[in-house]
């Protein structure tokens, strides 16, 4: 058990674009930083949250009050750091217990060089954000603070998400293999835009040797590892910007190979089909967001991270230059495309997570479909 006072003392403010104003304290390291605000609806995991390379440019509200009693292990982390680039907590644990722990989330957030915020009225800033967007938004803490006036300016001056093309700075820049578990019996290329460490180990565990290519690969570096299947991870930004990936993934269909996309790779299939792509009023952040899944009529519960979402009809089956496609999974709260799925090649992707990390494992049957596809192809 540790106890932790950093910061504590340290005024922060919490400054967003549209110049609605919260006072705290320094959480984390002390200084200065920007991004998107939005908020994560999930209890537990925020191990997972703070490391998950999609959220790289966003600060993160956490609308569970209390956040972290667990402290902090080097084993839930989903990539090599922190990404989230500004932390929102109301009420930080003072004492973390947990038999796993290495130390305070405040102190790695330190560590790390992550600007946070403690003692806001996370459900009052939730609520700003669900009635008016996502927006930009800026934390300053320190003992001698800008004026507000100054604060509101650099926040209008800082990048905003819509239009942003993040998956080269935070994908791997060289290929590594992540090795099946047990007998390997397929070999897959998945196109990191921003993976998270749990989705190759999903696939290992199901005997996937996977081939992690850098998100400039081409299409020549894709076929170069022989693959069984082709994957296109979850990422950061605006998938509108995602050119490239897109092109890749339209070589892909055209060889019909089997293929799987989460989160941003579902965005790619949508584009790569010809559907848009917009950006959602708040996005959904969580790991409790209803999703149907419309063969089977089944109700997942399942975790979520994105801001923006595919525009594909509902009510019809789309006519695309890769044969008939349709939304596959919806999402009970909006109505929001979850899933898209090819009816005349083995292709399919979620806008969710089904490898978890953090959240319940309802979606996992996802990897096994992505299974069944290469051996009827190899059948
Ligand atoms: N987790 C993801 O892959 C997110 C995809 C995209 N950046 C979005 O916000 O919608």
């Amino acid at each position: 058990m540790t106890t932790s006072t950093r910061g504590a003392k340290v005024p922060a403010v919490l400054v967003l674009e549209d110049g609605r104003i919260f006072r705290g304290r320094a959480y984390g390291a002390v200084g200065e930083t920007f991004g998107e605000a939005v908020f994560s609806t999930g209890m537990t995991g925020y191990q997972e949250t703070l490391t998950d390379p999609s959220y790289h440019r966003q600060v993160v509200v956490m609308t569970a009050p209390h956040v972290g009693n667990t402290g902090v292990n080097d084993e839930d982390p989903e990539s090599g750091r922190i990404w989230v680039s500004g932390y929102v907590v109301r009420d930080p644990a003072r004492v973390h217990s947990n038999w796993r722990a290495q130390r305070s989330l405040d102190e790695e957030l330190a560590n790390q060089g992550v600007v946070g915020i403690s003692g806001v009225d996370t459900r009052a800033l939730t609520r700003h954000l669900r009635e008016r967007g996502a927006m930009r938004v800026g934390i300053f803490s320190g003992n001698a603070l800008p004026d507000e006036g100054t604060m509101l300016a650099e926040v209008r001056q800082s990048s905003e998400m819509k239009g942003a093309n993040l998956s080269a700075e935070v994908a791997t820049k060289e290929t590594y293999v992540v090795p099946a578990i047990g007998t390997k019996k397929f070999t897959v290329a998945a196109v990191d835009l921003g993976i998270k460490g749990m989705t190759p180990h999903r696939m290992a565990e199901r005997g996937i040797e996977v081939h992690v290519l850098p998100a400039t690969a081409t299409v020549e570096d894709v076929y170069a590892v022989n693959p069984d299947g082709v994957f296109f991870s979850n990422g950061p930004g605006d998938p509108a910007t995602a050119d490239h990936p897109v092109s890749v993934m339209q070589a892909v269909l055209e060889r019909k190979t089997p293929l799987f996309g989460i989160c941003f790779g579902n965005q790619i299939l949508g584009r790569a089909l010809g559907f848009g792509t917009y950006k959602l009023k708040y996005g959904h952040r969580g790991i409790n967001q209803p999703v149907q899944d419309r063969t089977t009529g089944k109700v997942e519960v399942t975790a979520h991270n994105h801001g923006f979402a595919v525009d594909a009809p509902l009510d019809k089956v789309s006519e695309t230059p890769y044969g008939r496609a349709e939304v596959s999974h919806v999402c009970l709260n909006d109505q929001v495309v979850e899933g898209l799925q090819l009816l005349d090649q083995p292709a399919f992707s979620v806008q969710y997570h089904p490898e978890a990390a953090a959240g319940p494992h309802d979606a996992a049957y996802l990897f096994d479909r992505f299974v069944t596809l290469m051996e009827a192809e190899r059948a």
